[in-house]
């Protein structure tokens, strides 16, 4: 039976041809993706360069023998799971391997359907644990890391922690992606509101009367369009956090209307002359001089002052680079979690640039490089010369940094070029060129490798224009 094996891959190692050739052969008609190779030595250069999720190892052979193999596997890649292939004559060393963190043995003499009852446990404990950690990191990943090693960001963390005890309406000040709605989401986190609605507007995404509409609400038929009544964001948060980002992108005429509602706690819908009581708690955001916005009279001073109880400054990415390298590993364990890769080799001089690298657009900015070099990379391996395509220059950046800063076509043009969706579609093609290229442009044969229908490889192929 041939099935969806979700390339579950597995590397078999044996000196003798015959036994190589026989699991291959077997292993392949079950659908999983399979390399050979007839000794230790071998073997372990395959693994320089590829991923296994299961070596299928003779116990005796020439040179490093089974139970080497497997210490040094569980050494450099504790995540491969390894069985030992043996005969009657050896059973002893081979428990001796289970010792050793193998995961179980197989007599050659014994059924092979024995063999790959016990490969699909692996394969399923494999998927089990991954989705595990998926959910498991989703929770913990769908919030942040803001562990840090630079002063003043941990001043600014007590300064949030204590603030979210009481119920003061915050302002946070920070360039574009540093981490504004990360940091809003931990001080509700902190609150007392925790179990309640965290709800975010971006007021830079609508226009005057569609911003009043989105936080008041309205009434039907209070204006042309209303066709419906709808609840304001001051309404749908009550009692937990309303997160109001870009704050410094509003309308003087919404400013007023602002205003009151704060001041007040009260909020009229539009069209309705209804006055109901609202218990939020507000943190503000925005990405511009507010100072400069206020003297140049686009922002009112006493709405500032209302908003802005306590302010926090969250400095750019480039001032706390001691907080890179935690940073770069959870953006790639998140990564490799939700794009189901692995990776065990990272080339030296990806990570040299990365830590040298000055991001402009933060650490939204170094999320999306950390997302792009897993997707792009192949047999677990990031390679240099996919941080290449990105640009990733510090000396160039560092000259260039206060023309990029102030130019916001420029970081807005970056982040177009690295939308996942962009990113996700170039390796797709890429994968099913290389599929098609495998299968000697054989549609059937590569839609079977890729686990798709013949169908939607040919959607794919109109799509990528792959012919
Ligand atoms: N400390 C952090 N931990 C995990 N992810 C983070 C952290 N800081 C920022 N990010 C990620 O970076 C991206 C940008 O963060 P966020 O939206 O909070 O920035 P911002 O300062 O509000 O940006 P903008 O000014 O453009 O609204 C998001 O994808 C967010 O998940």
């Amino acid at each position: 039976m041939k099935g969806n094996f979700n390339h579950f891959k597995i590397l078999i190692v044996d000196d003798e041809e015959e036994y190589r050739e026989v699991f291959k052969e077997i292993l392949d008609e079950k659908g999983y993706i399979t390399k050979a190779a007839s000794s230790g030595e071998e073997a372990l250069n395959i693994l320089k360069t590829h991923s296994f999720h299961l070596v299928l190892t003779d116990l005796i052979m020439k040179g490093i023998d089974g139970i080497e193999l497997l210490e040094k596997i569980k050494e450099e890649y504790s995540e491969t799971e390894v069985i030992i292939i043996t005969g009657y004559g050896t059973v002893e060393n081979a428990v001796a391997a289970m010792k050793k963190g193998a995961f179980t043995y197989f007599i050659k003499s014994h059924d092979l359907e024995e063999l790959t009852i016990e490969i699909e446990k692996i394969r399923k404990i494999f998927y089990l644990e991954n989705d595990n950690e998926i959910f498991k990191n989703q929770q913990k990943n769908s919030k942040y890391m803001l562990n840090t090693n630079n002063k003043k960001f941990i001043k600014i963390i007590n300064m949030a922690e204590k603030a979210a005890n009481s119920n003061v309406n915050i302002l946070i000040l920070g360039d574009s992606g540093v981490g504004k709605e990360v940091f809003a989401k931990y001080i509700h986190s902190c609150s007392e509101r925790k179990d309640r609605h965290f709800l975010a507007v971006n007021c830079h995404a609508f226009s005057d009367n569609l911003l009043e509409s989105e936080l008041f609400g309205h009434e039907k038929g209070a204006f042309t369009g209303a066709i419906e009544q709808r609840k304001g964001r001051f309404e749908a948060a009550h009692g937990g956090t309303l997160f109001l980002d870009e704050i410094g992108d509003i309308s003087l005429s919404t400013q007023v209307k602002l205003l009151r509602t704060i001041e007040t706690k009260k909020v009229e819908r539009i069209g309705s002359n209804k006055t109901m009581d609202v218990d939020f708690r507000l943190i503000s955001a925005t990405n511009k001089d507010i100072q400069k916005s206020i003297s140049n009279g686009e922002f009112r001073e006493d709405l500032f002052y209302r908003i802005s109880t306590i302010i926090i400054e969250i400095p750019p990415l480039r001032d706390r680079k001691e907080d890179l390298p935690n940073l770069i590993e959870f953006f790639l364990e998140k990564s490799k979690l939700e794009l189901k890769k692995q990776i065990h080799t990272i080339e030296k001089k990806v990570m040299e640039r990365l830590l040298s690298y000055d991001y402009p657009g933060n650490v939204r900015e170094l999320k999306n490089i950390i997302e792009r070099l897993v997707v792009l990379s192949e047999n677990g391996i990031i390679k240099d010369i996919d941080l290449s395509k990105y640009r990733v220059d510090s000396e160039r950046d560092t000259k260039s940094r206060e023309e990029k800063i102030h130019n916001n076509k420029e970081v807005e043009e970056i982040q177009r070029i690295r939308s996942l969706k962009d990113i996700r579609s170039e390796a797709e093609a890429k994968y099913i060129k290389k599929a098609l290229e495998i299968s000697g442009n054989n549609v059937t044969e590569a839609a079977r490798k890729l686990s798709i229908s013949r169908r939607q490889l040919f959607n794919k192929i109109n799509e990528y224009k792959l012919r």
